[in-house]
C-alpha cells in the first residue's frame, strides 16, 4: 500500500468508486512489450513467434487470462485501418482510457476544410510570404506515423494559392515507417510537384535533407548532434554533401557503405557557383510539416527559444516566423504558432489515480520515457503530484540498437523490482523499448535477441509480482518485432531484392497485441470477458484501473475483464 490514502478527498467529479469485488492497496504492474504484436505469419520473419519467449508464451497459454485487441487505424485514432498504430497514439489510448482523433486525422480533416489555411497559425507564417522564404521541414513519406506525402502536398499548393511565392522544402528521409529505398520515389514526386509550382510562378525548391535517425528528428533528448546537423543543413546551409539536385544526392548518398534512408547523410542542394539555394534568412517563415511531436519538440526548440544552448546555432535567424503543424507540447506550449490544434485528452487514468492517493512509478530508458510519461498523460509533460509520482529514466545506448539488443531491458526491470520491493507505489508502469526499437532496424536476429530478453526479465518482473501478492497487466502498443519481412500481399512470401535477397521490414504493423492479466494477488474468479470482440488498446486502461481496486471512469473504454 503507498503513502496514505484516507488523506485524500477528491471531488465527486474525481471520485474513482471501489471495485465490487476487486480489492486495492496490491501492487499493480503494467508491463508495455514495445512493438510486440500477434502476427497472423508465424514463421521464420517472425521475432516474436521465433524467439525463445517461456515467459510469454505462459501468459499466451492460459487462454482465460489473455487476449488479443486491436492497436491500429480507428482503434488508435488513426484515419484508416490501413494506418499502423504506433508508440505515440498507443500510449495516448492506454494512458487515457480513450480514443481520440490523433494528428494525422486532424490534419486530414484541416486541409479538407480548408480551416489549416484560415487559422492564426497560418497567418502567422503568411506574414513572411511577401518578401521572404517560406521553409517546410519535415518527414518526406506516406508512413502516417509523423507525416503523410499527401498532405504536404496540400500544404505548399495551399501556401502558394495563400500568396507564397518562395518555398523551400528540406526533407527527412525515412526508411523505418516505409521501406528503405523508397526515398527515392518520394523525392521524385516531390521534385514532379514542386515542378508544377515552379510553372505557375512560384519558387519552389528542395533545399536540404538527410536521414530521420541521422538528422533532425532525434527524441527525448537522446542525441542533440542529431539536431544540430539539421540546424546546419537547413538553417545554415552547410553539410558535408552539396547537390545541385535532390535526387542526386539521394541517389549518390545511399551509394555510401552502409547508406539507408534513416541515416543518410546530411546533404545541401546548391546552385551553379556553389551557392545554398535555401538557407533560413531573418524574416523567413518556417513549418515543421510532421503533426506528430517527440521528434518534433528539439528542433521546435533550437527554431522557438532565442535562449538555447544545446548546441551551437552559431546564427539565430531575426523575427522568424516558426509554427509547427500541430503543438508539439501543451504544457510548453511548444511551439506558441502551430497550424492545427493537437487533440486535447483530458481525464487521464494517472491523474485519476493520484486524485484518489494512489502512487505511481513510470519507468523506461530514454527512447520510450515520453511514452510512459509525456504521451501516457495526454501529451502533458511533468507530473500530475510529484508527491505521488515518481518518473526513472534509464539512458538509452547511442549506438544502432541491433548492435546491443538488450537495449536497457536489465536496467529497467531492476529499477522496476526495486520499486516494486519498495512498496511505495500502488501502480508501476513499464515499458521494453527493445522489440520495437531493434525491430526498427531490421535485424530479424537482433531482434529476437530483443525478445528474448524482454521475456526473461519479464519472467523476473512478474515473479516479483508474485512473491509480493500482487497483480500485473502485460500487454503492447503496437506490432513491430512479429514481421521483419517485406511480403507479397497475396502468399505472404518474402519479397527478395535485385539479388534475391529477402527485404527487412523496419515499420510497425498492423497486428493485434496481447493484453495478459495475472499475479498471485489476482482472485481466480477473474476472467476475460468473451463479449468484446473488437476491443482495441484503450480498453486497457480501464482493466488495469480494475486491478487496483476500482471501477473504471464511465466514460472510458469498457474493461476485458469480468469477476463473475
Ligand atoms: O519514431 C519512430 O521511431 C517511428 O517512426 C515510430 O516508432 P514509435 O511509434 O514506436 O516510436
Ligand atoms: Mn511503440
Ligand atoms: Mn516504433
Amino acid at each position: 500500500m503507498s503513502a496514505d490514502m484516507a488523506d485524500v478527498n477528491p471531488s465527486s467529479e474525481w471520485k474513482l468508486k471501489p471495485h465490487p469485488v476487486l480489492p486495492s492497496g496490491k501492487p499493480c504492474v503494467v508491463c508495455i512489450l514495445d512493438g510486440f504484436g500477434e502476427n497472423k505469419y508465424k514463421d521464420e520473419y517472425n521475432a516474436v513467434h521465433s524467439a525463445r519467449t517461456p515467459n510469454v508464451d505462459k501468459l499466451r497459454e492460459n487462454a482465460e487470462r489473455c487476449r488479443f485487441v486491436q492497436a491500429h487505424g480507428t482503434w488508435v485514432g488513426l484515419p484508416s485501418n490501413d494506418d499502423m498504430g504506433n508508440s505515440e497514439v498507443g500510449h495516448n489510448a492506454i494512458g487515457s482510457g480513450k480514443v481520440y482523433k490523433q494528428g494525422a486525422s486532424l490534419v486530414d480533416a484541416a486541409l479538407e476544410s480548408g480551416d489549416l489555411f484560415k487559422g492564426d497559425g497560418f497567418a502567422h507564417v503568411k506574414q513572411a510570404f511577401e518578401g521572404h522564404t517560406l521553409h517546410l521541414i519535415g518527414l518526406l513519406s506516406n508512413g502516417g506515423v509523423h507525416a503523410r506525402y499527401e498532405q504536404l502536398k496540400q500544404l505548399f499548393q495551399g501556401a502558394y494559392e495563400h500568396g507564397a511565392k518562395r518555398i523551400r522544402l528540406h526533407i527527412l528521409t525515412d526508411g523505418r515507417d516505409v521501406p528503405d529505398g523508397s526515398s527515392i520515389e518520394f523525392v521524385g514526386q516531390l521534385e514532379k510537384d514542386l515542378e508544377q509550382l515552379r510553372a505557375k510562378g512560384c519558387d519552389a525548391l528542395i533545399a536540404s535533407g538527410g536521414g530521420r535517425m541521422h538528422v533532425t528528428m532525434d527524441r527525448y533528448e537522446a542525441d542533440w548532434e542529431i539536431v544540430e546537423r539539421g540546424w546546419k543543413a537547413h538553417v545554415l546551409g552547410e553539410a558535408p554533401h552539396t547537390f545541385t539536385k535532390a535526387l542526386d544526392a539521394v541517389t549518390e548518398l545511399r551509394k555510401l557503405p552502409k547508406a539507408n534512408d534513416q541515416y543518410l547523410e546530411p546533404f545541401v542542394i546548391v546552385d551553379g557557383e556553389g551557392k545554398a539555394v535555401g538557407t533560413v534568412q531573418d524574416g523567413d517563415a518556417v513549418v515543421l510539416f510532421n503533426y506528430r511531436s517527440d521528434r518534433m519538440v528539439e528542433i521546435s526548440k533550437a527554431f522557438e527559444y532565442e535562449n538555447f544552448s544545446a548546441f551551437d546555432r552559431v546564427r539565430y535567424p531575426k523575427d522568424l516566423k516558426f509554427a509547427g503543424m500541430l503543438q508539439y507540447d501543451g504544457d510548453l506550449k511548444l511551439p506558441k504558432n502551430y497550424l492545427v490544434p493537437p487533440p486535447f485528452i483530458e481525464r487521464t487514468s494517472g491523474e485519476y489515480m493520484v486524485k484518489n492517493g494512489l502512487s505511481i512509478f513510470a519507468c523506461s530508458e530514454t527512447q520510450k520515457f515520453g511514452h510512459v510519461t509525456f504521451f501516457w498523460n495526454g501529451n502533458r509533460s511533468g507530473y500530475f503530484d510529484e508527491k505521488r509520482e515518481t518518473y526513472v529514466e534509464i539512458p538509452s545506448d547511442k549506438c544502432p540498437f541491433n548492435e546491443k539488443p538488450d537495449m536497457k531491458t536489465r536496467e529497467i526491470t531492476e529499477a522496476g523490482i526495486a520499486a516494486l520491493k519498495s512498496g511505495k507505489y500502488d501502480l508501476l508502469r513499464i515499458n521494453y523499448a527493445s522489440p520495437d526499437m531493434v525491430g526498427h532496424t531490421g535485424s530479424l536476429e537482433a531482434t529476437i535477441r530483443a525478445c528474448e530478453t524482454c521475456d526473461e526479465c519479464l519472467g523476473e518482473l512478474l515473479a516479483e509480482v508474485d512473491k509480493l501478492g500482487g497483480v500485473y497487466l502485460v500487454c503492447s502498443d503496437h506490432g513491430n518485432a512479429d514481421d521483419m519481412v517485406q511480403r507479397n500481399k497475396k502468399t505472404g512470401q518474402p519479397l527478395q531484392d535485385a539479388n534475391g535477397v529477402n527485404m527487412a521490414l523496419t515499420s510497425h504493423t498492423l497486428a493485434p497485441v496481447m493484453v495478459a492479466v495475472g499475479g498471485a494477488g489476482l482472485k481466480d474468479s477473474v476472467k476475460m470477458r468473451d463479449d468484446l470482440p473488437e476491443a482495441g488498446i484503450a480498453s486497457i486502461t480501464a482493466t488495469f484501473i480494475n486491478l487496483c481496486g476500482y471501477e473504471a471512469p464511465s466514460d472510458y473504454c469498457p474493461t476485458l475483464i469480468k469477476t463473475d
